[in-house]
């Protein structure tokens, strides 16, 4: 995998009309283009089929998190909108995801979200996950991938782990990056994108520190450049 082809840009934005100019320079120095809740609450579907249409495969980060038969419904829909990946939360159990891969159909990765990146061991606890973030993580990557899903997000920081516990099969999408320096914002478990990709991470999701970038598209190009096994490519081809 090329450093472009490991990069995901968050489209968060609150319309199309805001997303569009971003989305559509970062489209060829990327791999995958992301539509979440922020984007999607505001457009729907129609936004997964503008960002498809930009030659990049959709990730439709919908967190889905209800019971099994609302959910397998709600990935039925979510995959008539073209996206190639959609997020579930692993902490909605087994059948959930189970009915969540049903839903989605041959087409559509199911990817189940771990423990979210903006959580660290206190809020973890407060919710009543006690012990170390990996712990949580791990055992949630297990039961997600016995369950059928084709892929996890978690943190930089558990993704070796994960790794190890899943074996090779299952994507490992990784957000919660940020190069040296950035701000962090309200991200807890965070590293670099070269110490994720070293970690293990297959695809990394940025946000802010593309979206806020005077150029993103030269933002992504560096991005992608500085990862480990990257090759240097001609910008914008
Ligand atoms: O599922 C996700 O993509 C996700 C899971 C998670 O645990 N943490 C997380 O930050 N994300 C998403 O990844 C992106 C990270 O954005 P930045 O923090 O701005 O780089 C946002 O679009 C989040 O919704």
């Amino acid at each position: 995998m090329s450093g472009r082809e490991r990069l995901c840009a968050a489209l968060d934005f609150g319309s199309w009309s805001a997303a569009e100019p971003f989305a559509r320079a970062v489209a060829p120095e990327v791999g995958m283009l992301k539509v979440g809740l922020e984007l999607f609450a505001a457009e729907g579907p129609p936004a997964v089929r503008a960002a498809a249409a930009l030659g990049r495969p959709v990730f439709l980060d919908l967190k889905l998190h209800d019971i099994p038969n609302t959910v397998e419904g709600a990935a039925r829909s979510a995959a008539r909108s073209g996206a190639a990946l959609l997020t579930v939360h692993a902490g909605g159990g087994a059948d959930m995801i189970a009915a969540a891969v049903r839903g989605a159909g041959p087409g559509v990765r199911v990817l189940a979200v771990t423990v979210l990146t903006s959580l660290d061991a206190a809020a973890l606890d407060a919710v009543g996950l006690a012990g170390p973030p990996e712990a949580a993580v791990v055992r949630l990557a297990k039961l997600a991938v016995g369950a059928g899903a084709g892929g996890l997000v978690c943190s930089p920081l558990e993704v070796a782990a994960v790794r190890a516990a899943v074996g090779p099969g299952p994507l490992l999408v990784v957000p919660g990056v940020r190069p040296a320096g950035a701000a962090r914002g309200d991200q807890s478990r965070v590293a670099t994108p070269e110490a994720a990709v070293r970690a293990g991470a297959d695809v990394l999701v940025v946000g802010r520190p593309l979206r806020d970038a005077p150029d993103p598209a030269a933002a992504a190009r560096a991005l992608a450049a500085a990862l480990p096994g990257a090759t240097a490519r001609p910008s914008g081809g």
